[in-house]
């Protein structure tokens, strides 16, 4: 593909005619839809391969990820335009049309530039294809957002959800979750929405004992953030060429899931307190956070994680602290040695889930997504938490997280799991280590963070002491 746009451009071989912030974007969006590549993945390396940076890289990335957010929408409004289905079209052309169509109706490039631009990307990947992509195109122009969104949508008083998800690009069965778990408040359901289509803020976590929040705050020019206490905000950037991340004081990690760990860490509990589990551990994030906050309290440990390349990562993103990494399967609690059952002071099972919490990271997974992945995702949810009930002695406490919202996810799981377990739990109130006066936690004794109420990742978090 890339040679034959080459050769037709007549430019250098692999350089396409089109320019190349638009091109990159065109390869990353197929590279997406054509390999099954994430977006977040594959860019930086196209980018570095384009030779783009600063404003280029810019504009290419807002590309990529703001089509691939809004593809619902985009797709609904391209099949009224092209007058026949987008999965009709051409691969090559659709995902040129979808990117121009993202131009003409979400940024401030000239209607006239999107079209050209888009026409000569598509003169570039899909044979003879310029005169349709034209005249689509056009068709799209004729109308802004809210216009399409008027003429597509069902009215929301007769469809809500139908409504929000063509408005807001999201499918219906997420917009369903979102709204369920957000007590059937559409106002709500409509906020979390809008903020899912944001570029997500880049949050670091200032290891305790190993940097202080303010002064590593200075040092990246920063700010500190507004909940957990080891949370700094920045302001843009490649966090990854901090001196600070690579030598091991602070790590990438969204406030939510600091927040989350933390509280699992504050929590009292009595008696001994030296043995601590992570059983889903990889690649490491809340175990780097645990890990610096169990050296400051003389506590190790013990993270869990299955996949061997994550549990290396586990090993990388502990180094230097109290952590023992196990690569195995953390079902394997009263059968593997090194796992013994009434054994552990403090178990975070942060379980696999449908990631449905943090979609502003992954644009493109939204779309991937299945309600059919539920069912295999709770029964494993639900294993590791029986499993992380029997690892922790009585008195001792377990944390379970999702980065999901979804409540089949959440409440479900947690109730179904302590009952199936035959572990006798109490429920210890969330709120109570989370910090004093953050607005919007609920009722407890469950937490349910959100992205546009908390500006964090949609955490959830229930905290259970074994009795
Ligand atoms: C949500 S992620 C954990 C994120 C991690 N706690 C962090 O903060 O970086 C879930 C992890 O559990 C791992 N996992 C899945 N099944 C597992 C199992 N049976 N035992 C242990 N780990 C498992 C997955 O490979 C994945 O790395």
């Amino acid at each position: 593909m890339r040679e034959t746009a080459a050769r037709r451009s007549g430019e250098r071989r692999g350089r396409p005619m089109v320019d190349r912030p638009r091109y990159a974007a065109y390869e990353a969006v197929a590279a997406v839809h054509r390999d099954d590549a994430y977006a977040n993945l594959v860019l930086p390396a196209i980018l570095t391969d384009a030779g783009l940076f600063g404003r280029d890289a810019a504009f290419a990335t807002e590309l990529t990820y703001g089509t691939l957010r809004h593809l619902g929408t985009l797709d609904a409004i391209l099949t009224d335009a092209a007058g026949r289905d987008v999965q009709r079209i051409d691969p090559p052309v659709r995902d040129a049309l979808r990117i121009g169509a993202y131009q003409l109706l979400h940024t401030r490039v000239p209607a006239h530039a999107a079209v050209s631009s888009t026409v000569d990307l598509v003169r570039a990947v899909g044979q003879g294809a310029t005169g349709f992509a034209n005249a689509v195109l056009r068709e799209v122009a004729t109308r802004d957002l809210d216009e399409w969104v008027t003429r597509l949508a069902p009215s929301i008083d007769s469809d809500p959800v139908g409504h929000l998800a063509l408005a807001y690009s999201h499918p219906q069965w997420i917009v369903r979750a979102f709204n369920e778990a957000l007590g059937g408040d559409f106002g709500e359901t409509t906020r979390l929405l809008i903020e899912d289509n944001e570029r997500p803020p880049v949050h670091l976590c200032a290891r305790p004992g190993l940097v202080d929040p303010v002064d590593l705050a200075d040092e990246v020019g920063g700010a500190p953030g507004a909940f957990s206490p080891y949370a700094v905000y920045l302001a843009g950037g490649a966090p990854g060429e901090l001196a600070a991340v690579a030598d091991g004081r602070a790590h990438v990690q969204d406030e939510g899931s600091q927040l989350v760990a933390n509280a699992l860490a504050l929590a009292p509990v009595d008696g001994p307190d030296g043995r601590w589990l992570d059983l889903c551990a990889g690649p490491g994030g809340k175990s780097g956070l645990l890990g610096a906050l169990a050296a400051q309290r003389d506590a190790r440990l013990t993270a869990v994680e299955v996949a061997e390349h994550r549990a290396r990562l586990v090993a990388g993103a502990t180094r230097g602290l109290p952590v023992t990494v196990l690569n195995t399967d953390g079902r394997l609690v009263g059968t593997e040695p090194k796992l013994p059952e009434e054994h552990f002071d403090r178990v975070l099972v942060d379980a696999p889930c449908t990631g449905l919490g943090s979609l502003r990271r992954r644009p493109e997974s939204r779309w991937r997504r299945q309600p059919s992945d539920l069912s295999a995702l709770t029964r494993l949810q639900r294993e590791l938490l029986a499993a992380g009930l029997r690892a922790a002695r009585p008195g001792g406490l377990v944390a379970y997280v999702t980065c999901s919202p979804h409540t089949v996810e959440t409440h479900v799981t947690v109730t179904e799991a302590a009952r199936r377990s035959g572990v006798p739990v109490d429920f210890v109130d969330a709120r109570t280590v989370l910090p004093a006066g953050m607005p919007g936690l609920g009722d407890g004794p469950t937490v349910q963070l959100w992205p546009h109420r908390h500006g964090t990742d949609a955490m959830f978090l229930a905290l259970l002491r074994r009795t």
